[in-house]
């Protein structure tokens, strides 16, 4: 019989052991063994994972980080890097993040109170003490900023919108015109195609448009009379300069986040749905639900399911897929609270800057003269390298 060496280190959830393969025991082995090991060691749950060539790493949590709540006191600094978005701790207390660089859309689903506004939260604290990133937001629940969960990150705002539709429409087109004024003026002024490639900063910062309660905003209307109709022009034109900011938006640094109780078709149109590479699902009632949140993978995976989410105990976590990965990741988000938020948004308010302004400044101090300058000059002919 032989016995492997192991190294063990203990940790708040479990603990985290290092062994090696042994003949005829391989990474496989230590997988089947895994729930044996999870009865004998009085874990929740065990993993193994290979740790390079005739190892492993064994993961065992012995309280479940899925249901242990925590709490996220943002520091106000500005992170090293923008495009890291973390999202909290998978089921093995690992942390969880995702690379926003080259996304152009998100998609945040889950039943009222299951945490959708606290992640929100976190996200724009996290990202707003950089001046390199700027906020638009909408909000379909209120019809004044004062009203709602944006009373405070308002402060951190270029623009904020309610349920107006009138309003939202005229501010979608002004966030596509930045889009196309960016798009034309990308490879002159930052000398790449994708922005992505240099970064984002103070005068190009990645804008991120958050649309809370989207399905407002998106909503089919029904009816003959003008009024109706007027609408339904209107959310329908909402639709279609939303699916411009997401499927043209990634090289340019524009980042939508479309938050909603249930991403299904009538809610979130699914043209714009579908392209945004990252969802994220809270708490769901139905798997239709589910599957409009994560997409119909989701029914393969019944123990991932955000349905299986509905108790008390997994307020604050979220399923997650991703682009290009098989299976779902369930993360258990930190709680980061409404005071905490407002304390953020009010130190860093200095910091809001309308990027159009922004881009004017840039092609100014480059010389250039944009489209929509006041300048005589053809702005193809302006903008061309000499
Ligand atoms: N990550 C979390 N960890 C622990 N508790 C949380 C977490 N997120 C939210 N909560 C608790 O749940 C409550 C409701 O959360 P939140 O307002 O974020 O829900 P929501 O999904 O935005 O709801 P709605 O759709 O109604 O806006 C919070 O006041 C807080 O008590």
């Amino acid at each position: 019989m032989l016995t492997p060496r192991i190294k063990v280190k203990p940790d708040r959830f479990g603990v985290i052991v290092r062994a090696r393969t042994l003949p005829q025991v391989g990474l496989e082995e230590y997988q089947k063994a895994a729930r044996f090991l999870a009865d004998a060691w009085r874990c929740t749950r065990v993993s193994v994972l290979p740790d390079g060539p005739g190892r492993v790493v064994i993961r065992g949590v012995r309280s479940d980080p899925l249901t242990t709540p925590t709490e996220h006191r943002p520091t106000g600094r500005p992170l090293e890097e923008v495009s890291h978005w973390e999202l909290g701790v998978d089921e093995y207390a690992a942390p969880v993040c995702v690379s926003l660089a080259n996304v152009p859309g998100v998609t945040v689903a889950g039943t009222p109170g299951a945490g959708k506004t606290s992640a929100v939260n976190k996200f724009v604290c996290d990202l707003a003490p950089a001046a390199a990133v700027q906020f638009v937001g909408f909000d379909g629940k209120v019809s004044r900023a004062e009203e709602g969960d944006y009373a405070d990150l308002v402060k951190r705002m270029f623009a904020f919108c309610g349920d107006d539709l009138d309003e939202a429409n005229t501010l979608f087109k002004r966030l596509v015109e930045l889009r196309r004024r960016r798009s034309s003026v990308i490879r002159d002024v930052l000398g790449v195609k994708n922005m992505w490639h240099v970064g984002p900063s103070r005068l190009w910062p990645l804008t991120v448009v958050l649309i809370d309660e989207a399905h407002t905003f998106f909503r089919e209307y029904k009816g003959g009379d003008a009024e109706t109709k007027r609408l339904a022009a209107l959310t329908a034109e909402n639709a279609r300069l939303v699916e411009d900011l997401v499927k043209k938006g990634r090289s340019v640094g524009i980042l939508t986040i479309l938050i909603s109780q249930k991403t299904t078709g009538d809610a979130i149109p699914t043209f714009i749905r579908d392209v945004c590479p990252v969802g994220l699902s809270f708490a769901q009632k139905t798997v239709e639900a589910a599957v409009a949140a994560l997409g119909d993978d989701i029914r393969n995976w019944p123990d991932a399911s955000p349905v299986t989410l509905q108790d008390p105990a997994y307020v604050g976590v979220a399923v997650m897929a991703m682009q290009g990965r098989p299976g779902f990741t369930r993360i258990r988000t930190p709680y980061v609270s409404d005071a905490n938020a407002a304390r953020i948004a009010e130190a860093t308010s200095h910091l809001t800057a309308d990027p159009a302004v922004c881009l004017d400044a840039l092609l100014d101090a480059t010389g250039h003269t944009g489209p929509g300058g006041d300048g005589p000059d053809d702005p193809a002919v302006s903008l061309a390298k000499p």
